[in-house]
């Protein structure tokens, strides 16, 4: 199991400063969609030629020309690149090619998606690497989370691996673990703690042992 480090609320320099604090502690740091909205596939490069050794997720929940978006990022240094699971078949099945063609990974992102267990299954068969559960932050506003989400889709995803979003803190891991994903994506749970650090620390602790 691996633990993602998610960065929505810095600029490129926060995001320097945070990852600097927390590398060791984590498998893949992403750039979230508010940084690539505030500072474009730039955040991406600049992350990746400062912490080579990180894989970088571009988090461009692409909805629409798969192919091009997925090359632009890799070019950035994008390891992961994230479509959502509503867009089209065809989308999903262009951003899979391409990634194909360096060995970069797609996560599908299903955040909105109504029927999630049938969805989930549509694009394990598409070839996608991840399929994510995800409560945005509307939806944590709201007070959901995806935690009974990520169980239902584990049922039918044969071939993917599994990843899940949106909101988990320190004190709700173990719940998350219990799950078994295979990719834990945790921002505010770290970047919102004093001790940014321990927090990470402590959470690759617990990821590690499951
Ligand atoms: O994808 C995200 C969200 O839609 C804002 O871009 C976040 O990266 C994701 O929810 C993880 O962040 P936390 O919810 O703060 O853990």
């Amino acid at each position: 199991m691996k633990l993602q480090l998610a960065l929505d609320l810095v600029d490129i320099a926060g995001a320097k400063a945070i990852v600097a604090e927390v590398a060791e502690f984590i498998d893949v740091v992403e750039i979230g969609t508010p940084v690539v909205i505030n500072e474009g596939l730039h955040a991406v490069k600049a992350i990746k030629e400062a912490f080579p050794a990180l894989t970088v997720l571009a988090d461009l929940k692409i909805m629409d020309a798969g192919g091009y978006e997925v090359m632009k990022a890799v070019e950035a240094g994008a390891g992961i690149v994230t479509v959502l699971g509503v867009s089209d078949d065809s989308t999903i099945r262009g951003a899979v090619e391409e990634a194909k063609k360096t060995g970069a990974e797609i996560l599908v992102d299903l955040i909105n998606v109504k029927d999630l267990k049938a969805r989930a299954a549509e694009v394990d068969a598409l070839g996608v690497d991840y399929v994510c559960v995800h409560s945005g932050y509307d939806h944590q506003a709201e007070g959901k989370n995806s935690f009974e989400d990520l169980r239902a889709i584990k049922s039918v995803v044969t071939r993917a691996k599994t990843a899940i979003a949106g909101g988990i803190k320190l004190s709700t891991l173990p719940e998350v673990i219990a799950a078994k994903p295979d990719l834990v994506i945790v921002g505010g749970g770290i970047t919102g703690e004093a001790d940014a650090a321990a927090a990470a620390a402590e959470m690759k602790r617990l990821v590690s042992q499951a």
